[in-house]
């Protein structure tokens, strides 16, 4: 399999080179170059470490199988049970429960997964990486819990000051290995977001510092998450698939998009956004402009410009890289794009959506709640919101975190907390480091310099 960047500017890149960039040096983002067919009956009976080998290898020629083996089966070790992703069934739904990695988010379940591919191909390269991010709150716990203590490996995470939840702040400051730099920016996730990009984008600086992704512009991030949508449909036993989906950045929705054209059944992919409605706009009205980034219940998702988006147009675009380019560049003159007629027709083929608001959100988790006995957390309660709105039989909601990450919406909907698990509980009284900087690429570039010149 080899990989090209949306944009056009890289092509013929092996899995790992691909893995290595990240971001594609010209700006896009990377696909794979084909898009491979599933024959379904082999993959239908596989345990979660067999199927995740079974796609994996789909997308991966440059790594053994038998190295490859391991480091799924390394990767999923973390977690709390066997099966990786569970499906409960309540009151007609499919619940995906994709919080029993270490963090509690289904960040976890890619990024378990990218920490000791890392470390496995710095080794066989003997070389290293200082990894950059940003998070609105569970990717950058996910990255550091699946790095921390790596050899020839730094992680600079940006996150935004004060708008994460408690937890999620407390499991990303309190990680006290040296390789681990949390620095909390004056401003939004979106402005987190421009800044690593801002960052990436300066090739020189990328190269001079060995910068690497983990965010979801990393291929292998939506590869690890597409194998859970093929998971989910084998264990619910629906014959046509629709998924539920909270959505922001739209990465996890992309790998539920990718896993369709490889030939899972899915009949509709129902988009869930919360008051920061991008996406819900994109889809109902072929209106993506961004608006004013809100504080809601479910920070991670407090998101404006969603950064798969590119992948998604050049699907949409019939994988014309100049029509993309063309796109992109008007977007981010603009701040909007528009869609219609067919196009927009297409996008309805593949997607419907739906926005909670914050009383939608605090709803659902209460109805739920006393309906099934079951607490959903702010995020995934946007997903059952949206599957109910929908009204389709059996829909398979992708729970994406726990809900003891956001304690208070829990009380805030039904008036008691959600049990914490003990990794959670324990996070208080643990010492915290974070550096609190300006939202400002070049204050970032200088701390990343400072840090790696002293090291
Ligand atoms: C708990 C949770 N749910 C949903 C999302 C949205 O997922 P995506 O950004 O892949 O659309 C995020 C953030 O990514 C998240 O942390
Ligand atoms: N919601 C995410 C935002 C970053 O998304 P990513 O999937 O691109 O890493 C978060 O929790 O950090």
């Amino acid at each position: 399999m080899k990989y090209k960047s949306t944009r056009g500017g890289v092509s013929d890149l092996n899995f790992t080179d691909a893995f290595l960039m990240g971001l594609a040096t010209d700006g896009g983002l990377i696909v794979p170059q084909t898009i491979p067919n599933v024959d379904l009956d082999n993959l239908r009976d596989l345990d979660y470490n067999n199927l995740a080998f079974e796609i994996f290898r789909l997308f991966i020629d440059d790594i053994p199988y038998n190295d490859l083996r391991t480091l799924i089966g390394k990767s999923y070790s973390t977690f709390d049970t066997q099966e990786v992703t569970p499906v409960v069934k309540k009151n007609g739904l499919f619940i995906l429960e994709l919080f029993h990695g270490p963090t509690f988010a289904f960040k976890d379940v890619a990024l378990q997964f990218l920490g000791n591919l890392f470390e496995y191909v710095l080794k066989k390269r003997n070389t290293y990486v200082n990894v950059l991010g940003a998070t609105s709150g569970d990717t950058g716990s996910a990255a550091i819990y699946g790095l921390k203590g790596k050899e020839n490996i730094n992680i600079f995470i940006l996150h935004p000051h004060n708008k994460v939840s408690k937890v999620q702040e407390l499991q990303m400051t309190t990680v006290e290995d040296v390789n681990v730099y949390n620095l909390a920016i004056e401003g939004t996730f979106d402005d987190c977001q421009a800044i690593v990009k801002s960052i990436f984008n300066d090739l020189k600086f990328k190269e001079k510092y060995h910068l690497a992704a983990v965010n979801s512009i990393n291929w292998a991030r939506i590869l690890a998450q597409i194998v859970y949508y093929f998971y989910a449909y084998f264990k619910s036993g629906v014959d046509k698939a629709y998924f539920s989906v909270p959505t922001g950045n739209f990465g996890d929705i992309f790998a539920g998009y990718m896993a369709k054209r490889m030939g899972l059944p899915i009949e509709k992919l129902i988009l869930a956004t919360n008051s920061n409605d991008i996406l819900y706009r994109f889809v109902n009205y072929g209106d993506y402009s961004t608006g004013k980034v809100v504080k809601t219940l479910s920070p991670s998702m407090d998101i404006q410009v969603a950064s798969n988006f590119e992948r998604y147009l050049y699907y949409l675009s019939d994988e014309n890289s100049i029509r993309v380019k063309e796109l992109m560049d008007e977007f981010t003159r603009t701040k909007k794009l528009k869609f219609e007629g067919d196009l927009l027709k297409k996008v309805q083929l593949d997607f419907e959506s739906y926005r909670a608001g914050v009383e939608d959100t605090l709803a659902t988790i209460k109805r739920f709640y006393e309906e099934t006995g079951y607490i959903v957390d702010p995020h995934t309660a946007a997903g059952v919101f949206a599957a109910i709105k929908a009204g389709y039989r059996d829909v398979i909601c992708l729970s994406t975190a726990h809900p003891a990450k956001f304690p208070d919406a829990i009380m805030d909907a039904i008036g008691a907390y959600p049990e914490k698990p003990r990794a959670i509980s324990e996070l208080e009284d643990k010492n915290k480091r974070m550096w609190v900087l300006g939202n400002s690429v070049d204050e970032v570039k200088k701390f990343i310099e400072k840090k790696l010149q002293k090291g």
